[in-house]
């Protein structure tokens, strides 16, 4: 068996090895290209493609024989890109800290390990950095499969010159964290709104007598968790180590299958990746069939929507915006032609970016 052994990692060492010259010769291609962005100025265009690592993905898991699963790959190949593209230009990235967010693992498996990110106090901020250029780019969620639409992001997302290049889902695994194990004598449980939303049947059922406090992030509960004997937080599992606390209840989400779904901002348009979707914001009269006229050219010239969401427009009162989600890319003729028709009959039309769609 030891013998056997041996010679199974003798294999392995040559094979890495060999991973090894290939990564490198891979990272001199990278740096090759980033020269020749940086040399041709603003024809350059921009160091991260969102559109082209969508591609290496897709081709990658077309091809892959196995045993690696499609997501290895996703995974591994990010990192590779990740650090190729921080060879070229290292990026910053901000999202809602402190460290042990939904919105930090967002970060990290859209742009790597190689990426430097910078945690910050809200959503306000995430935009507002970028915006300053104090980040190149920026992740916020904007959806969750349990507790839908994040309304501030939708907000922000109305008022900002930044345009959406990227989505990512993240299957988000709610965890109750505290000093101890148990659930004896919590009287407060600490989380993002939003994440004592994705639980209030388990904490109806298992804590009833707690107290619910809302905090700015699930990281913070867990600092906050961590200071006293009977409080709890609701937060992901990075957030347990990252503040030492045990995991009380894993898995307490109420809804199997949790998933949030992040977008990234950033200043320059991702160009069509072959498989992409467009967010629209919409502003349409108060008058009956108004939504009808707005969607009709869309169903016509076989654009499909995958999401359709009402938002106050804070205009006057009971006025809304829609925000629509469509499949393709808006320099897609047909895409293109039903924005066109779609906002002759709206106030006005913003479209907040083309992206690839989520690996
Ligand atoms: O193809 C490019 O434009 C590159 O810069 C190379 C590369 C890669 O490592 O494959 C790195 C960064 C970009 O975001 C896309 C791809």
């Amino acid at each position: 068996m030891n013998e056997e052994l041996a010679k199974l990692r003798e294999q392995i060492d040559a094979l890495d090895e060999r991973v090894l010259v290939l990564l490198n010769e891979r990272a001199r291609l990278a740096q090759a290209v980033g020269h020749l962005k940086l040399s041709n100025g603003e024809e350059g265009g921009p160091i991260y493609r969102p559109e082209r690592e969508a591609q290496v993905v897709r081709r990658l898991q077309a091809a892959n024989a196995g045993p690696l699963p499609g997501e290895a790959i996703e995974r591994l190949f990010k990192e590779v890109m990740s650090a190729c593209r921080a060879l070229e230009q290292p990026l910053t990235v901000a999202y809602l800290g402190p460290a042990g967010t939904f919105s930090e693992e967002a970060a990290v498996k859209q742009f790597g390990q190689s990426t430097h990110g910078l945690p910050v106090a809200s959503f306000d901020e995430v935009f507002k950095t970028v915006e300053a250029d104090l980040a190149e780019f920026g992740v916020v969620p904007v959806e969750n499969t349990t507790e839908g639409a994040i309304g501030r992001t939708l907000d922000l997302l109305l008022a900002t010159p930044l345009t959406v290049c990227g989505e990512v889902a993240v299957r988000v695994r709610q965890n109750l964290l505290r000093k101890v194990g148990g659930l004896a004598g919590i009287r407060v449980v600490y989380s993002h709104a939003q994440s004592l939303g994705q639980c209030a049947g388990w904490l109806n059922a298992y804590l009833p007598q707690a107290e619910r406090v809302a905090v700015a992030s699930n990281a913070e509960a867990a600092r906050l968790a961590a200071e006293s004997e009977d409080a709890a937080a609701i937060a992901g599992e990075r957030a347990a180590e990252v503040y030492g606390l045990a995991i009380a209840a894993p898995g307490i989400e109420d809804v199997a299958g949790n998933t949030t779904r992040f977008l990234v901002l950033g200043k320059d348009a991702a160009p069509p990746s072959g498989k992409d979707k467009t967010s629209l914001a919409v502003y349409v009269r108060n008058k009956p069939g108004a939504l009808l006229e707005l969607i009709e050219p869309f169903a016509r010239l076989g654009v499909g929507l995958c999401k359709l969401e009402s938002r106050p427009a804070k205009s006057g009162n009971w006025e809304y915006v829609f925000f629509i989600d469509l499949e393709g890319h808006r320099e897609e003729p047909l895409v293109a032609e039903a924005i066109q028709e779609a906002a002759r009959h709206a106030l006005s039309v913003k479209v907040l970016g083309s992206y690839p769609t989520a690996l």
